[in-house]
């Protein structure tokens, strides 16, 4: 599934390549967040003009919203949202814990109140994966306990012991009726070619720990031990210090398999995930990009500018010198107009430049890996990326 490509010789950035049923993708690599099956405002075309790989669905959501029902109508999401190219869920762990209220924790599952009216529901390891399955994604993630930030190292014990015994039950799951429910793999035909010898679902584990490295180091041998297809640090990204995410993934990566994946989970800025990728991470998801978007701020390589600020009001230059050429046609003066007149194309175009900006990242990450320069490309983009930070 994974192949190493290249390791940096100066830091333990790395370069590969990971084969889905849907497509090969090449890490380093970030993930746009579809959360409810689309990624906000874009088309599916507009992602491939991005060069996007793989975006990343939520279970919570659309087993909430609209429903397993109509999801396996569709055959699947790949079919329901017409992106037929690679797509990882997210297993719902996350979003009980971030979005549900009312969280009734037991050994069975997750007992909670949704965020849209409030009626009780459950997620177990088995409905997860079930759902995911349904979803019939390319990757899946364990469903686990993602602990608050900060908490009791007996809590993050206790919870990353909880999270273990739901990977075991996640992956027995998974073996015993992926097959059997993944419209892909039940319908050989809604996939075509495939760069799979046998395609198959593929499940991920996520590392939990909190802040505390011995237990980041237990969840992660554990997980091996139950072995899985690529590992996720989870529980990170969730209000701690930026040296804190920094720290868990130093405790957590070192002990993973150097040949499958790692991901980290709901990172970050431009500056985290290049420090990430010098870590030896391949993978992120955030909803960074597109949601600053949305509050009118675009990423520049002098760091984010808002928009809507007076000194654009006659600025004729392009968001940035390299922005996408459907975007770049636009002078900052006119998006800072239609974001001030509340125009939805100022949504779109600050959504497109922000996720190329981050796609294009990775690109020149892959690139200055394979020419032996990442270290050095990634201290200029922080220095230029931070020198104008107030
Ligand atoms: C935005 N921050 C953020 N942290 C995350 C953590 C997880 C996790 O631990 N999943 N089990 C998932 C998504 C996340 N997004």
């Amino acid at each position: 599934m994974f192949e190493l490509i290249q390791t940096d010789k100066e830091t333990k950035a790395r370069r590969g390549r990971l084969t889905t049923a849907h497509g090969v993708i090449k890490t380093p690599i970030f993930m746009p967040v579809g959360t409810q099956g689309t990624v906000k405002t874009l088309h599916p075309d507009d992602l491939l003009d991005l060069g996007s790989q793989i975006i990343l669905g939520n279970t919570y959501h659309l087993n909430l919203r609209p429903g397993l029902d109509v999801i396996r109508a569709a055959k699947g999401l790949h079919q329901f949202s017409t992106w037929d190219k690679p797509i990882l869920t997210d297993s719902g762990g996350f979003q009980v814990w971030s979005l549900a209220k009312l969280r009734k924790i037991s050994e069975e599952g997750v007992q909670f109140a949704n965020h849209l009216d409030g009626s009780k529901m459950m997620l177990s390891p088995e409905t997860s994966m079930e759902i995911q399955a349904t979803l019939g994604s390319d990757i899946a993630m364990l469903f686990d306990e993602c602990p608050p930030y900060p908490c009791e190292e007996k809590y993050a014990a206790d919870s990353l012991a909880l999270t273990t015994r739901w990977a075991k039950r996640c992956k027995e799951w998974h073996e015993e009726n992926a097959s059997k429910i993944v419209p892909w793999m039940t319908e050989p035909s809604l996939l075509g070619e495939s760069p799979m010898p046998q395609p198959r679902q593929l499940a991920f584990g996520i590392v939990q720990g909190s802040s505390y490295a011995e237990l980041r180091e237990q969840s992660a041998k554990e997980l091996i031990e139950i072995g899985f297809d690529g590992y996720a640090v989870g529980g990170i990204s969730v209000g701690e210090p930026e040296h804190e995410m920094i720290r868990a993934i130093d405790n957590a990566v070192p002990h993973l398999p150097v040949d499958k994946p790692r991901y980290a989970m709901g990172l970050g800025t431009p500056p985290q995930m290049l420090e990430m990728i010098a870590r030896g991470v391949d993978m992120f998801d955030c909803v960074m990009p597109t949601r600053v978007a949305r509050h009118g701020l675009a990423f520049t390589e002098d760091g984010p500018i808002h928009i809507k600020n007076k000194e654009f009001e006659f600025d004729q230059r392009p968001l940035t010198e390299h922005t996408h050429p459907s975007v770049a046609r636009f002078s900052r003066s006119y998006i800072r107009h239609l974001w001030r007149a509340k125009e939805m194309l100022a949504l779109r175009l600050l959504s497109f430049h922000n996720l190329h900006f981050y796609l294009r990242l990775m690109q020149q990450s892959r690139e200055a890996i394979e020419a032996g320069t990442f270290a050095e490309f990634k201290d200029t983009f922080i220095a230029r990326y931070n020198s104008h930070k107030e």
